[in-house]
Parts: C-alpha cells; sequence; structure tokens
C-alpha cells in the first residue's frame, strides 16, 4: 500500500515538475519571441498544434515528404513554428541563393542540444559557427583527405584495396544482401584514411566505429527531434532519451579509442593523411577539437557512402537496361584494366549514373540545417539574424520544374545529345553535397568511392534479382529518414561475367 501510495505520488510530483517546467519554457519562449524582429515568411502550414506548433508533424521518418506537400501550399519559402523558435524551410531556386549566392550571410549552424551532446559543446566542424578554430578544421580536413590533385592517386590505392576484397565476397552461387561488405569496404577505407592502419572487422575497434554508426542515424532520427526544442525531455526515461543515450555513449567510446590511436600512431604513420594533417598543424586545434573533427571525418564519411552505394547497386538491378549500357561502357573504355578516377572523363554515361543516383536518392534530405548570420531578405520577406534554415535538398531535386518526371531514374537527363556529361553550369539544381562554404568537405572522397566501386562491380559481375521479376524496386518515397535516407534491406545474385579473368 505505501509502495503504491509512493508510485503515485511520485508520478503526481513528476507530472508537476513537468508543468512547471512547459510553463517556464513557455514563457522564455514568449519573452524572447516576443523581442525578436518578426520574420516575414508565409507560414506555419496548418494543423499544428497549439504552442507545440508543428513539431509532432515533423516528428515523422518521411518528413521530406511532408515538406514538399507544404511547398505547394505556401511556395518556395515558408516557415514552421517550433514550439521555442521559427524556421525557415527553403525550396527550388531559393536554395542556391542561400547556400552559394548569399552562403556567407546563411553560413551558421543550427545548435540543437543533440547536436552540442554529440560534439562535446560544438567542438566540432559540422556544428560549429563558422570561427577560426572552423576554419582551421576544415583546411586541415581537406589536407588530410587528400582528395585532390597528387592525393587522389593516394585515396585510389587505399580504395581498391578494400574494393577488390569487397568483391570477392560478392562471389557467391545463392542470393545474399550486398550491404555488409559494402558496409566493411566504405568503413575500412575511412579507418585507414583516419588512423593510417588497416583493420580486421573483427577488431575491438572497429567494433566500436560499426556501433556508433549503426546508432547515429536513430539517434538523429525524426522520433529524436524534439529534444532539440524540450532538452529536459533527455533526462526523462523515454525512448527518444535511451536511443540518444545509447548512441552517444557509442560515440564516445569510438572518439576515445580513436584519439588514443591517432596519438600513438603519429610517429608510424606512412599513409593517413589525416593523422599526417592534424600533425603538421597541432597547434592550430585544441583536443577537443581534434577528437571532433576526427569523429566529423569517421561518421560522416562511412554511413552517407555505403548507403548511396547500396541504392546505387539496387538501381543497377532495377533497370537491367541501364546496366547494360554500364556494362558496354566498362568494356569499351577499360576492358579488363582496373579504372582510376581519371577514367571517368571518358564514362560519361556511368557519371550520369552516379550523379542521378544522388539526385534520386537524395540522401540528406534537409542537408545540415543552416542558421542566418545577420538580418537577410530572401524573395521580399524579412529573416531575422539566428533563424534557422532548413535547405529542402530532397524537394529542390524532386522538382519538376528542374527534373522532369523526377520519380523516374534516368542518367540520360545528365547528358547531351551526344552523350556527353552536361556541364556543370547546367547542373546547378543538383546539390547532393550542399553548396557554399559549408559545403560537404568529404564530396570528392564520396565520388571517388562511388566511381570506383561501382565501375569494379560491374567489370566484373552481372548482377540480378533474388527472384527473377522481383528486383528491389527502390522508390525514395518509401524512404526512412535518419540522418541519411535508407531504403528498405534486398537481396541480389550475382554472374560473372564472361570478359571477367584474373585482374592486375
Ligand atoms: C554520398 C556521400 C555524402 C553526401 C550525400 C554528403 C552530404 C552532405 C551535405 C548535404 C552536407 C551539408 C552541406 C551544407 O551544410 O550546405 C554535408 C556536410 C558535411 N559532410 Fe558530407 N556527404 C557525403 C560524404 C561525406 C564524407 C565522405 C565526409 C568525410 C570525409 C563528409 C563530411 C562532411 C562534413 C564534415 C560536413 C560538415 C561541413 C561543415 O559544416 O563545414 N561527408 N555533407
Amino acid at each position: 500500500m505505501s509502495f503504491s501510495y509512493l508510485v503515485i505520488a511520485s508520478g503526481t510530483m513528476l507530472f508537476e515538475i513537468a508543468v512547471l517546467l512547459v510553463s517556464l519554457l513557455l514563457l522564455k519562449y514568449a519573452w524572447g519571441r516576443s523581442r525578436r524582429p518578426k520574420c516575414t515568411v508565409p507560414g506555419p502550414p496548418p494543423g499544428g498544434l497549439p504552442v507545440l506548433g508543428n513539431i509532432v508533424q515533423i516528428a515523422d521518418e518521411r518528413v521530406y515528404q511532408k515538406l514538399c506537400d507544404w511547398q505547394k501550399d505556401l511556395g518556395d519559402v515558408y516557415k514552421l513554428n517550433l514550439v521555442t523558435e521559427e524556421v525557415v524551410v527553403v525550396n527550388g531556386d531559393a536554395i542556391y541563393d542561400v547556400l552559394v549566392t548569399n552562403g556567407d550571410d546563411y553560413g551558421g549552424r543550427m545548435q540543437g542540444h543533440r547536436q552540442g551532446m554529440y560534439s562535446n559543446g560544438f567542438q566540432n566542424m559540422g556544428y560549429r559557427q563558422p570561427d577560426k578554430e572552423w576554419k582551421a578544421m576544415r583546411k586541415i580536413a581537406q589536407k588530410g583527405l587528400k582528395q585532390y590533385g597528387e592525393g587522389v592517386v593516394h585515396i585510389e590505392r587505399i580504395s581498391m584495396e578494400e574494393i577488390l576484397e569487397c568483391l570477392d565476397k560478392f562471389n557467391k552461387t545463392e542470393a545474399f544482401d550486398p550491404y555488409d561488405p559494402i558496409y566493411a569496404m566504405v568503413i575500412g577505407i575511412v579507418i585507414v584514411i583516419s588512423l593510417g592502419e588497416r583493420l580486421s572487422p573483427d577488431n575491438p575497434l572497429y567494433q566500436k566505429i560499426k556501433r556508433a554508426d549503426e546508432l547515429f542515424p536513430a539517434a538523429f532520427g525524426a522520433d529524436t527531434s524534439y529534444i532539440d526544442v524540450i532538452p529536459w525531455l533527455n533526462h526523462l526515461p523515454i525512448k527518444a532519451s535511451k536511443t540518444f543515450k545509447e548512441a552517444m555513449d557509442a560515440v564516445r567510446q569510438m572518439e576515445a579509442e580513436i584519439y588514443q590511436r591517432s596519438k600513438n600512431n603519429v610517429e608510424k604513420s606512412t599513409i593517413s593523411g589525416v593523422i599526417d594533417a592534424i600533425n603538421a598543424n597541432r597547434g592550430e586545434l585544441n583536443d577537443a577539437l581534434i577528437k571532433g573533427m576526427i569523429n566529423d571525418i569517421t561518421l560522416a564519411a562511412t554511413v552517407t557512402t555505403s548507403t548511396q552505394i547500396r541504392s546505387l547497386v539496387a538501381l543497377t538491378v532495377d533497370y537491367p537496361e541501364i546496366q547494360q549500357k554500364l556494362h558496354d561502357e566498362i568494356d569499351n573504355v577499360l576492358g579488363q584494366r582496373l579504372p582510376t578516377y581519371e577514367d571517368r572523363r571518358v564514362m560519361p554515361y556511368m557519371e550520369a549514373f552516379i550523379l542521378e543516383g544522388l539526385r534520386y536518392m537524395s540522401e540528406v534530405p534537409i542537408s545540415v540545417p543552416h542558421k542566418t548570420l545577420k538580418d537577410v531578405t530572401l524573395r521580399g520577406y524579412f529573416i531575422p539574424k539566428d533563424t534557422q534554415i532548413w535547405p529542402n535538398l530532397y524537394g529542390l531535386h524532386h522538382d519538376e520544374r528542374f527534373f522532369p518526371d523526377p520519380y523516374t531514374f534516368k542518367p540520360e537527363r545528365f547528358l547531351d545529345s551526344e552523350g556527353e556529361l552536361i556541364p556543370v553550369h547546367e547542373r546547378k539544381h543538383l546539390l547532393p553535397f550542399g553548396g557554399g562554404k559549408r559545403v560537404c568537405v568529404g564530396e570528392q572522397l564520396a565520388k571517388i568511392r562511388m566511381f570506383l566501386f561501382m565501375t569494379t562491380l560491374l567489370q566484373r559481375y552481372t548482377l540480378y534479382p533474388e527472384t527473377d521479376g522481383c528486383p528491389p524496386n527502390y522508390d525514395p518515397r518509401l524512404s526512412i529518414n535518419g540522418v541519411t535516407m535508407r531504403m528498405h534491406a534486398y537481396k541480389i545474385k550475382t554472374v560473372e561475367r564472361s570478359r571477367f579473368n584474373v585482374l592486375t
């Protein structure tokens, strides 16, 4: 009896505390909002709740579809009401204006509770405001990733070793899910680039990185998004806070070990560009920033590229006629020689296939949210400083105005009548890596790996669905949105091509 009383009493107390906290939050919010200049952008969309606004509507694993529906009613620039703040969603051509043309004004980052927890208080590249340290991190990361000029040969060498090992695992008689070998290949490349050493999948550090990587999308998914708006929810024993805590524990464990190993490897590293670059610029970053930078590179480079490659593989099975064109190009240009990244210049169909894959999938659907660094005017609307901006990249890439018939997968849309790739300025509506000053630092690395993997894969194999007539049927409208879009699991069959002998 006394026990149940205690439970009821503590339940009542919890309720009262919750009411008190909500009231304080609302007071703070009303006070803060009344002092801010008014954002004149249209919105919010209908259907929101009193006080909570649109927060419940966007806590949806297909939030990207909702943003597109609202665009139809409210136009290219509209705002959402998310309890404590207004967020401006930017669509269509206006995205280019925000990211590229006026990138300096919109180059801040939204700094929510979850982002702060992940980055030990924004001590990283992805969530930091563009200050001196952020510039230093980007410079060191660019140098370390060695994605340009001579450095590409370094990435090619590391990548090809992992790719060939991965493709041996595709040599099976029965149907299999290609994701595990793809993931092992992508993570393997990242570990060599970050740490300068190869780790086997049963290595404890490999396992820690894999665990952090697996939990990360759920931790930053729609289900946990309201923690950013009401951070104290993170202290309640609810599913969202548990998911988030589990992921952060995994990130901290991974971070501690990578950092320790990177220090040990400083002397003996011969292949890791990132550690060499950190070592050469040690004075510019403190230990916390170095950890944040290594975390960003490790996690951002793994989940994104492996998910993208998984979808590209599904698309080659969904469209056998496209697979045939890719085979023909590979046979004509490479024969049995292994590809280099330079070969992309004479392989326009493969390039167009990858670009179309990036568009179709739109893996990072609302980019990494930005923030205005000053008062701005966009399409005639006033937006105050410190307003969160969501560039709706998924909407842009599926906008009929720029990509007719957007849910048809068609590499030809990036080719001219001669079969050559259309010039870059004609592709300005394709922004899968964002654009401007905050453009993805790993863009080149991702493109190199996608090109080398898909080319080597199709040089060696023909891919078939698990069951005749039942391909994966990849449709981006059915993807689940975590940090990146995830398609459903699927299986394929492979047959080694007769032209494939022993590649050297
Ligand atoms: C297919 C693969 C990838 C896609 C689609 C992708 C997409 C993106 C997007 C849309 C952004 C936000 C850009 C903006 O704010 O305007 C971003 C930022 C970022 N990406 Fe990637 N990315 C990919 C691969 C990678 C790789 C391989 C790395 C690491 C080597 C990486 C590291 C980062 C970092 C550190 C940022 C934050 C940059 C900053 O805030 O200054 N990404 N990425």
